[in-house]
């Protein structure tokens, strides 16, 4: 079994008048956070510290954010293409950690519901997911909002029946396996990227 780890950051000023979302969380406050998107700075760290594990650039180059499909998207939208890269590259999340770093709101009364989002978003249990937050102290930094993230990945592991299959190499046998997974395999892509449609009778 293989493991990658990946590192994500981002910082979003705050601005009257617009909604605060933080970790897909839609939070009472009196400011939201300016951006091309949402402005969600927990789900953007979270999408490089993904991308950035399986070596797939960073947010930016998928979503430019001089790109008008990307104004006032929600921040769901660019996780789940990271998601896709980690599973592409045959990798799955063991676990996150993150760190919210702003002087308000306050992130302790709200850490569970927010851990909860946040692992429901990315398929993974609570206890799977660290959310802690530090008061921006010395930094002078009081209108910013900053999110650092580290996140673990291990490779997938071949089912049983596949490693067996592959030992005895029955071409039937063979031919079942693959076309049920060709039938499992749907476009769920962000991008609406296309998988590659293929019939499970070119595949020698
Ligand atoms: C989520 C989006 C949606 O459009 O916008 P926001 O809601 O944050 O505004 C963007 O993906 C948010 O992209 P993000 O990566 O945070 O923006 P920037 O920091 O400006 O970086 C944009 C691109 O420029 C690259 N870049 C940035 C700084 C730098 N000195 N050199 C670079 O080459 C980055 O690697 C990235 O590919």
């Amino acid at each position: 079994m293989s493991m990658r780890i990946g590192y994500g950051f981002d910082s979003h000023a705050f601005r009257a008048g617009v909604p605060l979302v933080i970790g897909g969380l839609a939070i009472e406050h009196s400011e939201g956070l300016a951006g091309h998107s949402d402005g969600d700075v927990l789900l953007h760290a979270i999408t490089d510290a993904l991308l950035g594990a399986v070596s797939a650039g960073d947010i930016g180059t998928f979503f430019p954010p001089s790109d008008a499909r990307w104004k006032g998207a929600a921040s769901s939208v660019f996780l789940k293409t990271a998601l896709e890269e980690v599973a592409m590259a045959g990798y799955r999340i063991v676990n996150i950690d993150t760190v919210l770093v702003m002087a308000r709101p306050k992130i302790v009364p709200i850490a569970g519901e927010l851990r909860e989002r946040v692992a429901e978003l990315l398929g993974l249990k609570p206890g799977e997911v660290g959310i802690k937050a530090k008061t921006p102290e010395g930094l002078n930094q009081d209108h910013v909002a900053v999110a650092h993230v580290t996140v673990l990945l291990e490779s997938l592991s071949v089912p049983e029946p596949v490693k067996k299959l592959s030992a005895t190499a029955d071409v039937d046998e063979v031919n079942q396996v693959v076309e049920s997974l060709v039938q499992g395999v749907q476009d769920t892509s962000a991008l609406g990227r296309k998988r590659p449609a293929f019939d499970a009778d070119d595949l020698t």
